[in-house]
């Protein structure tokens, strides 16, 4: 095969550079988020240890309903779509809840509604 609709080995070299400029800036920020949402899943399971323990609800919406007023707000200072950070953040919290259902079920706790 001579031609290719997917690959950039015919594009300019300058061009070529600088979209390896942005790729890896791009490779670093995807390294961070991964290594930040790892932080924050091990603290989201230690809360879902707590509340197993004490018997409370693995989601809490009044607390969610904050979280999503801050992050819109700091989306917008920081001019990204505050819709797109809202969805992203339920995207994270519905992953942690069930997680925490989880550890309810395995503390025999998952009868607990919410
Ligand atoms: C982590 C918690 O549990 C749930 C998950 C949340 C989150 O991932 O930020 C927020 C609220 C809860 O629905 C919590 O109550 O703090």
């Amino acid at each position: 095969m001579t031609t290719s609709t997917t690959g950039v080995d015919d594009v300019d070299p300058a061009v070529r550079a600088e979209l390896e400029r942005l790729r890896d800036s791009i490779d670093n920020i995807d390294a961070a988020v991964v290594h930040m949402l790892a932080e924050r899943f091990k603290c989201t399971q230690e809360v879902g240890r707590l509340k197993a323990a004490h018997r409370l609800p693995p989601a809490d919406p009044a607390r969610e309903a904050r979280q999503i007023a801050r992050l819109r707000a700091l989306a917008e200072n920081a001019k990204l779509d505050p819709a797109f950070a809202e969805k992203f953040l339920n995207f994270i919290v519905a992953e942690v809840i069930r997680h925490h259902e989880r550890i309810a079920e395995e503390t025999g706790n998952g009868g607990v509604p919410h």
